[in-house]
């Protein structure tokens, strides 16, 4: 048998990875017809929309659908006619943290794999590869397989693929378009090579073949969540040296750049912050602690817990640096914040540093303006209720107004909190930020964005992540 030269595919899932992913692989390849499928008829609705308002916001996104949807890319709300005329299958549906039942606040819920796996056995009629897209606990793939050939109709093979993403937000079409590495996971049978081969020659398209990785499919499962958790490990770390920072007068900054220039560090995600968000590094982490408990490894699952704590550590010091400055109170007065996104070029909320932050102020009782240039209102009242459900809506309405520019936003304010590092912050005009506020003035940079001696020479008083405010 040879491998099978793909020419349908369909991807189930048009979120934040299915939706780039799949329209990037349409462009890369005119000779494939790319479907793209979710349940969710309004996210499908946007991703048709005539004026190309997209249901994610990522840039270069538009230009990549709009030169494919409608050619040989498509969006549907039919998953079981995509699934039956695919050749191959990208499931790459969300996989959250279980709410409840065994391994709640840890281990990944995989509801909507099994589902979406579920149906596939139910509705297809033909030889499928399915590729696990989702980020999933090591060891998933022999679950979707037991699903699948308990399932399956007579003269109907699935080969099993594992094919984790590694796109971050804000950059995923560069990441999509120039990857460092494609990663593909197989079973070492003949069938399961093949299959690996099919799949490694879409890629081929545009990635160079010595970046498409061939593993096992357990070591790509688990790869996805290692590179994760070193990547939020790399934060973590920054951050815990951050506070040493605060406490002896050394800059985070030049310490990140110092070690760094170690050409086995390398300077790249050394940058501290106010705690990093996202809808995966926490989840993806957790989900690892989980893997590493069930395996009867409580140690390893400690040291990797340590990571997600640090990160709440570092939010919750910054919130309280912000009243401690402020002698100790900020009741009834008027806190600013920049940001809502978990990180710039991203109009996406889910697990961001400053969610956090607007908590912990409405719990001292302080007025919070807050502004980000791409959040959606409704997104940020949801955000917010969820994040105090001890709070009516109209009581957080009180407390909390979304305004429609920097300007507006700092407007009779005490204190100003960067909390995302959107580029227009840096471009604030802080001589009428610093008119329109009340004083002392200060400006709390969680994001190492603002240039500090210009802001204090202006009358500011500047408090920055990783740096002593004697
Ligand atoms: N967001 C990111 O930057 C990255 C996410 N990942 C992983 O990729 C996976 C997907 O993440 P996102 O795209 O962010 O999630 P998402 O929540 O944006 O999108 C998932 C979509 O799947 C749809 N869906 C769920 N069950 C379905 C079913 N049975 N049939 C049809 N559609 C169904 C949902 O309606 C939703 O639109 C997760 O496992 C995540 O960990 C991996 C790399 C990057
Ligand atoms: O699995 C996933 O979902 C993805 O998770 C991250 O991507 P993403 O969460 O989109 O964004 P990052 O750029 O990694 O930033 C995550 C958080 O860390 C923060 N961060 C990042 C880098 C840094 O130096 N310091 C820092 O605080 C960001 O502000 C943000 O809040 C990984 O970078 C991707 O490789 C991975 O595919």
């Amino acid at each position: 048998m040879s491998p099978v030269k793909v020419q349908k595919i369909v991807c189930i899932g048009a979120g934040y990875v299915g939706g780039p992913t799949c329209a990037v692989i349409a462009q890369k390849c005119p000779d494939i017809v790319v479907t793209i499928v979710d349940l969710n008829e309004a996210r499908i609705n946007a991703w048709n929309d005539e004026e190309y308002r997209l249901p994610i916001y990522e840039p270069g996104l538009v230009d990549v659908v709009r030169s494919c949807r409608g050619k040989n890319l498509f969006f549907s709300t039919d998953v079981d006619k995509g699934i039956q005329e695919a050749d191959l299958i990208f499931v790459s549906v969300n996989t959250p943290t279980k709410k409840s039942g065994v391994g709640a606040g840890f281990a990944a819920d995989l509801n909507y794999v099994e589902l979406a796996t579920r149906r596939i056995a139910a509705v297809a009629t033909s030889n499928k590869i399915v590729v696990e897209k989702s980020t999933v606990p090591c060891r998933t793939a022999e679950s979707m397989r037991t699903i699948l050939e308990a399932n399956a109709k007579p003269n109907c093979r699935f080969d099993i693929l594992s094919n984790p993403e590694f796109l971050a937000e804000g950059t995923a079409i560069n990441d999509l378009h120039k990857p460092d590495r494609v990663l593909i996971g197989s079973l070492q049978s003949a069938e399961g090579l093949d299959a690996c081969q099919a799949l490694s020659s879409v890629y081929a398209h545009w990635v160079p073949r010595e970046r498409i990785l061939t593993v096992g499919l357990w070591s790509s499962e688990l790869s996805k969540l290692a590179a994760n958790a070193m990547l939020a490990q790399r934060i973590s770390s920054i951050n815990a040296l951050s506070a040493i920072c605060e406490a002896t007068g050394a800059n985070i900054d030049e310490v990140a750049n110092a070690v760094g220039y170690d050409s086995r560090i390398g300077p790249k995600f050394l940058k501290a912050s106010v705690g990093f968000g996202g809808s995966c590094f926490q989840k993806d982490i957790l989900n690892l602690v989980y893997l590493s408990e069930s395996l009867h490894l409580p140690e390893i699952a400690t040291y990797w817990r340590q990571v997600v704590e640090m990160n709440e550590h570092q939010k919750s010091r910054f919130a309280k640096r912000v009243v401690d400055t402020l002698f100790n109170t900020i009741t009834n007065k008027r806190i600013t914040v920049l940001g809502f996104a978990f990180k710039a070029d991203t109009g996406d909320t889910r697990e961001s540093a400053a969610i956090t932050l607007i908590r912990d102020f409405m719990k001292e009782k302080a007025n919070i303006s807050l502004y980000d240039p791409q959040v959606e209102e409704a997104q940020i009242w949801q955000d917010l209720a969820e994040a105090s459900p001890n709070l009516s809506l109209e009581n957080i309405k009180k407390q909390v107004k979304i305004c429609s520019s920097s300007l507006e936003a700092c407007k009779d304010a005490e204190a100003v909190v960067i909390a995302t590092e959107w580029k227009e912050f840096k471009q604030i005009d802080w001589e009428m930020v610093y008119q329109g506020m009340n004083k002392p003035a200060f400006v709390f940079d969680g994001r190492l964005l603002v240039d500090e001696d210009k802001l204090t020479k202006i009358g500011f008083k500047v408090i920055t992540i990783g740096r002593g405010s004697l």
